[in-house]
């Protein structure tokens, strides 16, 4: 029986597991190249596949005085000032994640429904704040627009004094770590009515034109709450583009051998870390910027370490299968959120033959971006419409990696219409390479008349 991550999953009702079924596609970490923040030089070899890099220069690192501050981005413009927050605040808001998860048990009321039944938590709005607050410190408030999922309505209601104070006090426990992460805290403690301001300014209505970011504080609740995988997604749009997506994986080990298959529940797992202490086991930060041509992969930096780990960034590529009875498929767990008879159907008629993984969140975007697997499908029930933020961050990272993402009729997905993927049609796909995405597109098309979603 496989071990299971953190002792929160040997305690929850669900387990989750998961792996490529053949190790023959272990993602091939090509370059490795120093991102930013280095810390006293440490050479630290993983076991298998590469060399951590070091605090060597390296010339393909853009550097701020004696700094590096992160790969030469290619691509229209530099973004990596932006990047560089955007990924230091996840990484912080990772931090934040697993310091409520562990104590989610012992500390009820910290889960609320919403108006349309779906779960928050003290996670979603605390991660929300954070972000919101060193967005706007690192870029001034007036340059910041952000379309985010939560809002202070619950927080204001009668009787939800507790949940704000619980937020409240997470929110500062957490930004008075802020500089671990290479940011700037608040000289003083935010107090209640800062922290829901804001949350609350996360209202920004997206669109065509302008610069905005868009961010799911805590993607794949549900799976958060069961211990299993969730995801922190940023992401940066300009003129209706996805320019920059950086998604925090706290349970997604960066190494592959962490990982190992839960048959009866065909997702991800990661095992318990009890062979070392090292943070590539905890978890990863995945981001990437448009038209740089490569996403890159980073360990969590475990702030109450006493040597934060020094952010090195590996960049990973989708996988090289294009065959369909080698592929793995993903999907979400909830079959109310996918139609999982549809894609059963559908892989039969493709030709895949490994298992589905049933994987929360977005973390199967970074599934298929770092080669773990090479479909992601998602087909929704008629009317759902999806939300830009649970999917803008993972789109630019598997296109960055070499994947591609469209709409069940081949169409790019549209972030220029404000919070919905206005004009989508049918579901999302996202493949490692072109053939099997075009397998998938005709097998849609020839089975979606025949079905009745
Ligand atoms: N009915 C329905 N249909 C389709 N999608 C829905 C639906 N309800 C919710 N959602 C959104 O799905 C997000 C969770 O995505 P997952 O990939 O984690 O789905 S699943 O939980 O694995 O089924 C989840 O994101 P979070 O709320 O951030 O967890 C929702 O935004
Ligand atoms: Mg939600
Ligand atoms: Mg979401
Ligand atoms: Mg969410």
């Amino acid at each position: 029986m496989p071990l299971y991550t953190a002792n929160l999953a040997s305690k929850l009702p669900h387990r989750f597991g998961f792996t490529r079924t053949n190790a023959s596609s272990l993602p091939n970490y090509a370059g490795l190249k120093p991102f930013f923040l280095f810390f006293p030089s440490t050479h630290v070899h993983n076991s298998s596949q590469n060399r951590i890099c070091s605090s060597v220069p390296s010339s393909s690192s853009i550097m701020e005085g004696n700094k590096h501050v992160g790969p030469l981005i290619s691509g229209p413009k530099s973004l990596s000032q932006e990047l560089k927050v955007a990924v230091g605040a996840v990484q912080m808001a990772c931090f934040l994640c697993q310091r409520v998860q562990s104590n989610l048990l012992t500390s009820n009321g910290q889960i609320q429904a919403k108006d349309d039944n779906s779960p928050v938590t003290v996670a979603d709005w605390s991660v929300q704040a954070i972000i919101s607050w060193i967005l706007s410190k690192s870029f001034g408030s007036k340059n910041v627009s952000i379309v985010a999922e939560e809002d202070v309505q619950t927080l204001s209601k009668p009787g939800a004094d507790r949940l704000l104070k619980a937020v409240v006090e997470t929110v500062n426990e957490c930004l008075c770590e802020a500089y671990r992460f290479g940011l700037e805290g608040p000289e003083s403690t935010l107090c209640t009515s800062e922290v829901l301001e804001a949350i609350s300014r996360c209202n920004s209505s997206g669109g065509p034109t302008g610069r905005f970011w868009t961010l799911d504080p805590v993607d794949g609740t549900l799976g958060f709450i069961r211990g299993d995988q969730y995801a922190v997604a940023l992401a940066l749009i300009e003129d209706g583009e996805v320019v920059l997506g950086v998604l925090g994986c706290p349970n997604y080990p960066m190494r592959k051998e962490w990982l190992c298959y839960s048959p009866r529940y065909h997702s991800i797992i990661s095992k318990l870390s009890t062979a070392t202490s090292e943070s590539w086991d905890k978890g990863c930060v995945i981001y990437a910027q448009k038209g740089s041509g490569e996403a890159w992969m980073q360990p969590l930096i475990h702030a109450n370490k006493k040597l934060v780990w020094p952010n090195s960034a590996i960049s990973i590529h989708v996988s090289s299968i294009d065959d369909p009875a080698l592929a793995t498929f993903c999907e979400p767990v909830e079959k109310a959120n996918s139609s999982h008879s549809f894609t059963a159907g559908l892989a039969h008629s493709v030709g895949l033959r490994n298992q589905p993984l049933r994987v929360y969140s977005m973390v199967k975007y970074a599934a298929i971006a770092r080669g773990d697997a090479e479909i992601f499908m998602k087909f929704a029930r008629a009317g759902y419409k999806e939300k830009i933020w649970d999917h803008a961050a993972g789109v630019v990272i598997i296109q960055e990696a070499g994947g591609v993402v469209t709409d069940a009729r081949g169409c790019l997905l549209n972030f220029s219409n404000g919070m919905y993927l206005e004009g989508l049609d049918r579901g999302v796909i996202a493949c490692a390479g072109a053939n099997l995405h075009d397998k998938i597109i005709r097998a849609v098309d020839a089975s979606w008349n025949s079905s009745c979603l």
